[in-house]
């Protein structure tokens, strides 16, 4: 048997495993498996907490499909709660320095990137103001902060048609490793709503890179000052960020409960 923990980001859910304690062999089809609501534990992405030569620990980021990505904001939070001590933390997207705050955590993302082969894109192009769009979407923004992201600013969140438009622009050729889809309403000058199809998990209530990757590219095109409040629909982040710097994102991370499973069962 191997134990793990049910962690929480803003209602974006995580089974974190601590492969420290009990080794586990993860593969892409025994995430998908223990991801599944119905068949398996359940969550958004799987997490395993390992070893790591230069940090406190390595964290290794599973989507709901089993597909192994390279950053996840606010399972990224949840590090500190779960370790019970302020981390760095090895990711494929970098090490990152993730510090415990009243009800949850602050993490300095690193810097985005913003070159079209760095999203990246299938074919050079203007990143702030892409020319490409989708049905009646403005033209979006790409940002990559750790994992790629395409942000449409709209004038009314409420109209979009996420469960159409996320799958297809998700899996457009012009993503070659396919993307995180942000649709962001800005509804002040440091507020945002944002609703995010995640690459490999769908809607999700909240992401924390989504947010990030949001909050630069309106920063960006001085549509916000930072800080920024980032409103998802599970609950507000605060991300700040000033162009040639890092990104600081904070806000809540919560345990619900431990488990134990057989993970030859999945
Ligand atoms: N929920 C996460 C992002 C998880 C990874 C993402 N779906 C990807 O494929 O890059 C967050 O809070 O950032």
């Amino acid at each position: 048997m191997g134990r793990f923990s049910k962690m929480h980001g803003l209602g974006n859910d995580f089974v974190v495993i601590d492969a420290r304690v009990d080794a586990v062999e993860m593969t892409n089809a025994r995430a998908r498996a223990i991801a599944d609501r119905h068949a398996g534990i359940g969550c958004d992405q799987l997490i395993l907490i390992g070893n790591a030569p230069d940090a406190d620990v390595s964290m290794q980021i599973f989507n709901a499909d089993g597909s192994e990505v390279e950053a996840c904001g606010n399972a990224t939070r949840c590090v500190p709660l779960f370790v019970g001590r302020d981390v760095t933390i090895r990711t494929k997207a970098g090490l990152l320095d993730a510090k415990a705050v009243d009800g949850g955590a602050s993490v300095d993302m690193g810097a985005p990137r913003f070159d079209w082969d760095a999203i990246p894109l299938a074919y050079p192009m203007d990143t702030l103001t892409m020319g490409a769009s989708w049905e009646d979407l403005p033209a979006p923004a790409a940002v990559n902060v750790g994992n790629p992201h395409v942000i449409f600013f709209v004038d009314d969140l409420d109209g979009v048609n996420f469960d159409h438009l996320g799958p297809l622009i998700e899996h457009d050729p012009l993503f070659p490793a396919r993307v995180n889809v942000n649709f962001a309403q800005v509804v002040g000058d440091d507020h945002i709503r944002l609703v995010v199809w995640e690459r490999g998990a769908g809607l999700t209530r909240a992401c924390g890179t989504g947010a990030c990757a949001t909050a630069v590219a309106a920063i960006r095109r001085k549509l916000v000052a930072g800080p920024v409040t980032v409103s998802l629909p599970g609950g507000d982040l605060v991300i700040d960020w000033t162009p040639g710097g890092t990104i600081r994102m904070t806000g809540p991370a919560t345990h619900v409960f431990d488990g134990e499973a057989d993970w030859d069962r999945f």
